[in-house]
């Protein structure tokens, strides 16, 4: 293979690919080097597709540079892995092969990393490597000869902390040179095995060191048979009781602000169209849901700060017998946990899982898991019927509530696994669940990551939400009601004629017609059923201040068998139409997507009539 030459690529942009191992900081890298925002997380598999970034070196040349999932080696199985080989090896069907790989290694890995650079070598094309994670090879102890190692190699090396922007500048200079020069060739028989032994005992004191101590002593605790599963329900606990607790007087201030805001728009305007369009439309919509941020925030701060500890893929390792008892592996939790933020990079990342089966059946439960969308329909619930106080005098009975329906959500998707995979075990390649190291929380990153949220969530409602309920608002005070009219507006509008065409299949479940107004637009995003509840309601009530309200309304209108059977419907319907198209779109299957929505609908009506006799029964 020919060296890769400036005049070449002048009239292009250099094509260079992040090619490596899982979790050796190739997305931190790529972050640095193009400025984007890419996710970065402490374990194997969160890129699971290609991303492309471009940046300008200092002497001017322009590379567009790819991030790619990592792999362990370019015999790839799994769906992302299979990205990474077909692009290095130039198969992609639309991605050129890359003028340069730069293979991304960390430091403090280099018995398993090492291995895969000798493979990527074997490709013959121009090479660079950065020897990422250089502070965590220092804190263990690690010395590694870098001269010596790029001269036996015969590739340049970068030791890089790619988090701290260490490196960063050499890897720049070193993308300046004229050109690059693919590796010498390596015999065809080689024993990559043996190879990476003798390098690293070469060029390393491994040898000497006694590995991470203070990892074996966590995993000691936190990988325990008894104490394992204690740690992770008391975190899991804790995460539940603090949405509720540390976010009640945000919320209040939030709820109060609004209400204020509200008073200052709408009081100067005549009572008519305009002024219930902003009141019971805008305000009520944006409003109810905005209050939520807090609580939404909470939840994120922990799923980053345990992103990013590294304590995930262990908790996937304690609960691997569970999976088991779901006919799936440990490698479907990490998709499964991340459907708990949104199941649609849930659903993305099961790209990860090798075998088609488990792949399927993590995809078709991974709505089952309860999403962030969930969160304001829960929460309003749970305040308005579940009383805010203390069991056994430490514990809130509605962050025990929220926790419940957690829970319930996880055991029905393993019971739903179960009956899909027929409970035969799964053959996912056990070794593929790698455990990373321990790391303290990136606190830059952590923040990062909460803003994106917020911005996210913000961006959501100012668009998608208002808009939806600012339709809703019209769907319900349009046609106007007839002279002699004596119920509410809302009883003869559209909406309502909707609400009540609806209601003969949805009364079993103890649903009133403006809960099936609210489930349509709910359909496009969740939390809008929230805001659809106030605008129904506001529009439904003489009271001016209705819609700032929802809480004690619902509480005066709805009885408890009614509140908890909407909780049911929510924990399983498929309330989310980018999920089902997500869901195509991996699967590439209308059936699946169909068969999905049908049994996610069917076991909601089931469990919500359940609930909401049994819950009638039990409270007369
Ligand atoms: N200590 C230390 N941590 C790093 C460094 N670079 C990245 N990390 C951390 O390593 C973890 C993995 O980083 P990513 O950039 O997501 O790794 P990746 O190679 O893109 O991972 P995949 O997409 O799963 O293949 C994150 O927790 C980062 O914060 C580094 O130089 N030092
Ligand atoms: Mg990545």
């Amino acid at each position: 293979m020919d060296a890769v030459t400036l005049p070449e690529t002048a009239t292009r942009p250099l094509r260079a690919a992040l090619v490596g191992n899982p979790n050796c900081g190739k997305t931190s890298l790529f972050n640095q080097l193009t400025g984007s925002r890419q996710k970065v997380a402490n374990y194997a598999g969160v890129t699971v597709e290609r991303k492309e970034g471009y940046l300008t070196t200092p002497n001017g040349r322009a590379i567009r540079l790819l991030d790619l999932p990592g792999a362990y080696s370019l015999s790839a199985t799994s769906p992302d892995e299979d990205v990474t080989r077909d692009v290095c090896m130039g198969h992609h069907p639309v991605e050129k092969q890359p003028d340069l790989i730069i293979c991304v290694v960390s430091a403090s890995n280099l018995r398993l990393h090492l291995r895969f650079l000798l493979e990527l070598m074997q490709l013959g094309r121009p090479m660079i490597v950065v020897l990422n994670m250089m502070d965590e090879a220092a804190r263990l102890g690690l010395t590694i000869d870098v001269p010596g190692l790029a001269a036996a190699l015969g590739l340049p090396i970068i030791p890089a902390i790619s988090l701290r922007k260490s490196g960063i500048a050499n890897l720049l200079n070193a993308l300046d040179q004229p050109e690059f020069l693919p590796p010498p060739a390596l015999k065809t028989d080689l024993d990559v095995h043996g190879e990476v032994g003798k390098l690293i005992t070469r060029f390393t004191n491994e040898g000497t060191l006694r590995g991470d101590r203070m990892a074996d002593r966590l995993d000691r605790w936190f990988l325990h048979p008894v104490w394992g599963p204690i740690i992770l329900l008391v975190v899991l606990f804790f995460m539940f009781q603090t949405v509720f607790a540390w976010a009640q007087p945000i919320m209040d201030a939030l709820e109060a602000g609004i209400a204020s805001l509200g008073q200052i728009v709408v009081s100067p305007l005549p009572p008519g169209l305009l002024r219930s369009l902003l009141a019971d439309g805008v305000i009520a919509g944006a409003g109810t849901v905005i209050v939520f941020l807090p609580q939404i925030l909470i939840l994120f701060l922990w799923i980053l700060t345990l992103e990013e500890t590294g304590y995930l893929p262990r908790a996937a390792f304690l609960l691997d017998r569970i999976m088991a008892l779901a006919g799936l592996s440990g490698r479907s939790f990490i998709p499964l946990l991340s459907s708990f933020a949104c199941a649609i990079p849930g659903i993305m990342a099961a790209r990860t899982i090798q075998n088609p089966r488990d792949r399927l059946v993590t995809i078709l439960i991974a709505p089952l898991m309860t999403c962030s969308a969930r969160l304001p329909v829960y929460t309003l619930l749970i305040a308005a019927f579940v009383p805010h106080r203390t069991v056994l005098g430490f514990l809130g009975l509605q962050g025990l509530a929220l926790f419940g329906l957690y829970l319930v959500a996880i055991v029905s998707g393993i019971i739903a696994a179960r009956l899909m995979t027929r409970g035969v075990a799964s053959d996912e390649h056990p070794l593929m669940l790698e455990l990373p190291p321990y790391r303290t929380p990136n606190l830059k990153s952590v923040a990062l990551g909460l803003w994106q949220r917020a911005v996210m969530f913000l961006s959501r409602v100012g668009t998608i939400i208002v808009s939806l309920n600012v339709l809703l608002w019209a769907l319900s005070s349009f046609p106007s009601p007839p002279a002699n009219a004596t119920g509410a507006a809302i009883d003869y509008s559209l909406a309502g004629h909707i609400g009540h065409f609806m209601l003969p299949i949805f009364a079993p479940l103890g649903f009133n017609w403006q809960i099936c107004v609210s489930l349509i637009p709910g359909l496009a995003a969740r939390e809008v059923a929230v805001s659809a509840l106030a605008t129904v309601y506001a529009l439904g009530a003489s009271d001016d201040n209705a819609a700032n309200q929802l809480m004690p309304l619902l509480s005066a209108h709805w009885s408890m068998a009614t509140a908890f059977a909407l909780l049911a419907w929510y924990v399983y319907a498929p309330q989310c139409i980018s999920t089902l198209a997500v869901m195509r779109r991996e699967t590439r299957s209308l059936k699946v997507v169909l068969g999905a929505a049908a049994y996610l609908f069917g076991l909601a009506y089931a469990a919500a009539f359940l609930t909401y006799h049994v819950t009638r029964a039990l409270t007369g």
